[in-house]
């Protein structure tokens, strides 16, 4: 479960990023968060992870209180988060196999990464994870050899591989052209639905926000101004978050 409680989050320089944020979000919810360039979309998922600190409220994440992390204690949670970025993040000279099982390090000895030196079990995980984004075949080509759809599959993959319950994600489809852009919402989908994962992820494209999570949370000047199923999104709705103010 993610919970923020009366969360704000201020940067160094004086900008609102988020202001009083209340949002609960279960186990296995597909939540996309919308609203117009520097409504604060990204920085409400990047603190579920502590990419970003909050300044305000409390943040749980099952159950860890995020903004009471430090250091060696973040580092471990973050493992528990997964994170896709809409620049993918790969090792382009490194193949998809790799690429994948690098989600292992955390876990592995200085020596065992500096020599590659993953286990069966490693490769077997990473092997699993390419079949459920349906790119096994690419398991032995190079990343940078690769579609930006297909890399996007590659980091989905890279998620998965971490096995946690959450997976986060900014703007995951926004480099990608609309036939490419489905295929990697449907894999969200399908991994939302078969296994359970939360999904949260922030999207331009209010459409396939629509058409794919069930549960849409709009943001305007850093604060929550919809938060609802995706069914009950109405075109006065859309019109209100995104129109511009004077
Ligand atoms: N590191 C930072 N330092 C200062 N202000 C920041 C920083 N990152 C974001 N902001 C500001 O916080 C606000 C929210 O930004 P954020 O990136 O979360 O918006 P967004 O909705 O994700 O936008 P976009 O759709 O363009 O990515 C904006 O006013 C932005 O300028």
């Amino acid at each position: 479960m993610i919970k923020f409680e009366n969360v704000s989050k201020v940067y160094p320089n004086g900008t609102k990023g988020l202001t009083n944020i209340n949002l609960t979000i279960e186990q296995g919810e597909f939540v996309a968060i919308i609203g117009t360039s520097g409504a604060g979309k990204s920085t409400l998922i990047r603190c579920v992870n502590g990419l970003n600190n909050i300044t305000q409220g409390n943040l749980l994440v099952n159950d860890t209180d995020v903004a009471k992390l430090k250091g060696k204690e973040l580092r471990q949670f973050r493992r528990h988060v997964g994170m896709i970025f809409q620049s993918y993040n790969l090792v382009p000279r490194a193949t998809v196999l790799k690429n994948v099982m690098f989600a292992r390090v955390p876990d592995m000895n200085l020596f065992k990464v500096i020599f590659g030196l993953f286990s069966k079990e490693d490769k077997l995980a990473a092997l699993d994870s390419l079949n459920k984004v349906g790119i096994l075949d690419k398991a032995f080509i190079r990343a940078d050899q690769l579609s930006g759809g297909q890399q996007q599959r590659v980091s989905l993959a890279r998620a998965l591989t971490q096995d946690t319950d959450i997976l986060l994600a900014d703007e995951p489809v926004s480099a990608l052209d609309p036939v490419t852009a489905k295929e990697v919402m449907d894999d969200f989908k399908r991994i939302n639905e078969d296994l359970n994962k939360t999904i949260l992820l922030n999207i331009h494209h209010v459409e396939l926000a629509l058409e794919y999570a069930s549960r849409i949370v709009a943001i305007k000047k850093g604060e929550i101004v919809y938060d609802g199923p995706s069914q009950n999104v109405t075109k006065e709705i859309l019109d209100e978050v995104y129109r511009k103010e004077a």
